[in-house]
């Protein structure tokens, strides 16, 4: 085989960095212009390249050509300079590049498995075609509700992409070892179908007997072929996040994200919004507008702190959540069929009395805490953020919609309306703001389980867990929370800066591992005994003795 393959394999390539006794061994001497240069300056020149772009989605759309070219430099730059580049590998751009995907597709690009529903009988053998080492980790979609943007069939890969890029800037994980997977079911939205670019098949998604089937026959034949991968599930529209978890939880080494890296990373953030709004935690009232996969997800999470640390039955502490969905408040005696999911907080206590919208119920609830998992941008209106600042000398409001677009308020709005006394959270980074009168500037928090995901992957991958258990999920929130240096909470942070990531998905992934270990579903005798030493310092060093750090 031709040598010039080292600089066509985007896993190989050095670029301008190869050295020149290597570029005359491998017959690359003429091939790349004189200079040799160092991963630093490749990295200012991309830099340079990248910012001079004039709208986020070129960036996104360079950024996705680099990495495709050359793996080592495009997380050297994106390491280097996670805060500025997170929003456009992620959300909000994540979500323009995936509703444009098939638009902006790059044919030559190799990023990650297509698995149709036309496979059916036949996953082995598309997962046989993978041509790179056996993955440590994989993050799944079937496309069906990425992010708030709704059912965007095969276009959700970038969602996968994207998880995984954060997987490994933040937690360190070796990029040649993730694997990005996208279902091809088809889609139910007819704009996709009837685009003459879309990529993926025209065709209506199945029926659930046949998604189930399919589905468990994916699960099935990743964990034959790889053993010890963790497999990350993104993005299923509501009803079948909850069932695949259900059915396959417990018998693969799995997690949703959407459901528990959301509830763990929004749990942390109300950990310590909880402590500066001065409330005990018995006297929380908390109110979701969003009652699907995120939003039960969510209340779960904090349903089950409340059980830990606030000594309640799971009945006391299920009594502090009311949800709204499209419907209004959602309670037992409405009318209507509830998906299984919403039985859970479904309230019995309204005494016939209903509640069609966000401003009744609040009205009602009177909650010291507010939270937007609804996927409607703009809801909470001034009126309802005004009211809570009534209601509340410190409210908590956490407006957690992805992208951009769908945040139920901006940040703007939420300090504009509550004479800067608001907790804040949002899904999606808003810029600080600065109070006209005194100019002081304050910064919002971003509740995303990008916060989560990395290190309970890395936790999950060097523990060799069997499963993924909810303790393992809650010890996650916890060590976020402890994460917030003194600093950091007299600067009102909610969250850790993001600049502190790997450190921050380190200290997730060593209190994961320890859990998995005394669950007893650690793989990893190296790690059992570790843990088993109790040696928090060593525990550490030997996590980061097996972090990626990108370098020629
Ligand atoms: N910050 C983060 O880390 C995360 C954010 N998210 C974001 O959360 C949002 C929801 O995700 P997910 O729960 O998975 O989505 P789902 O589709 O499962 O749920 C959406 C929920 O919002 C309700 N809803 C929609 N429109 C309205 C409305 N006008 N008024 C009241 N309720 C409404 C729906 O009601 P109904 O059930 O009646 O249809 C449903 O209960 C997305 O935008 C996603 O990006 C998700 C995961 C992580
Ligand atoms: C952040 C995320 O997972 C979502 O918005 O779906
Ligand atoms: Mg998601």
């Amino acid at each position: 085989m031709s040598t010039v393959n080292l600089i066509r394999d985007p896993r190989t390539n050095r670029g301008t960095a190869e050295a020149t006794e290597s570029r005359v061994n491998n017959k690359l001497y003429g091939l790349i212009p004189t200079v040799v240069e160092s991963l630093e300056q490749q990295v200012t020149r991309c830099l340079e390249q990248v910012r001079s772009k004039s709208t986020d989605l070129e960036r996104y759309i360079y950024l996705s050509n680099l990495r495709n070219s050359n793996v080592t430099l495009f997380y050297r730059l994106l390491m280097d300079n996670f805060e500025e580049l997170v929003p456009i590998v992620y959300t909000p751009t994540v979500g323009e590049a995936c509703v444009k995907f098939s638009h902006i597709y790059n044919p030559a690009n190799c990023d990650g498995l297509y698995i149709s529903i036309k496979d059916k009988g036949n996953v082995a053998k598309v997962l046989d075609n993978w041509p790179y080492e056996a993955p440590d980790i994989t993050v799944i979609t079937d496309g069906s509700r990425i992010l708030g943007l709704g059912d965007l069939g095969i276009n959700g890969m970038g969602i996968p992409i994207g998880k995984l890029s954060l997987y490994i800037g933040a937690a360190g994980i070796n990029p040649i070892r993730t694997l990005p997977i996208t279902l091809d079911l088809g889609t139910n939205t007819q704009k996709h179908l009837e685009d003459p670019l879309y990529i993926g098949l025209r065709q209506n998604r199945p029926e659930d007997p046949e998604f189930f089937e399919f589905l468990d026959e994916v699960m099935d034949a990743l964990s034959a072929k790889w053993p010890n991968l963790i497999i990350q599930h993104e993005d299923f529209s509501g009803v079948h996040a909850f069932a695949l978890l259900e059915r396959q939880r417990n018998k693969y080494s799995m997690f949703n994200d959407d459901v528990q890296g959301t509830g763990a990373v929004i749990l942390s953030g109300l950990i310590n919004a909880f402590r500066e709004s001065g409330v005990p935690l018995k006297d929380h009232r908390i109110l979701f507008l969003g009652a699907g996969s995120a939003g039960v997800g969510v209340a779960s999470q904090i349903r089950d702190h409340f059980v830990k640390a606030g000594n309640m039955s799971i009945d006391e502490a299920r009594d502090h959540f009311w949800l709204v969905d499209t419907k209004g408040l959602v309670t037992f005696d409405r009318g209507d069929q509830l998906a299984q999911h919403k039985t859970i907080f479904a309230r019995k206590d309204n005494n016939g009395q209903q509640f069609k919208d966000l401003e009744s119920t609040l009205e009602y609830v009177k909650p010291t805490c507010l939270i937007g998992l609804s996927t409607q941008g703009g809801v909470f209106t001034p009126k309802i953020i005004g009211r809570m600042a009534e209601l509340n000398k410190k409210p908590i409001i956490f407006p957690l919609s992805n992208p951009l677009k769908n945040s139920e308020c901006t940040y703007e709005a939420a300090m504009q309306n509550s004479e800067c006394r608001v907790l804040f959270a949002s899904g999606t980074m808003f810029p600080p703001y600065t109070d006209p009168a005194s100019q002081k500037v304050y910064y919002p928090g971003q509740g995303n389980n990008m916060y989560v995901f990395p290190g309970i992957g890395l936790g999950a991958i060097l523990a060799q867990a069997s499963v993924i258990s909810d303790d393992m999920i809650y010890t996650s929130s916890v060590a976020l929370a402890n994460t917030l240096t003194e600093e950091e909470k007299s600067a009102g942070l909610l969250y850790p800066r993001l600049a502190r990531i790997r450190e921050v998905s380190t200290m997730i992934a060593a209190e994961v591992m320890k859990e998995a270990v005394k669950e007893g579903v650690a793989k990893n005798k190296e790690v059992v005994d570790l843990v088993n030493a109790n040696d928090e310092a060593k525990l550490i060093s030997y996590i980061q003795s097996k972090q990626y750090n990108p370098a020629y």
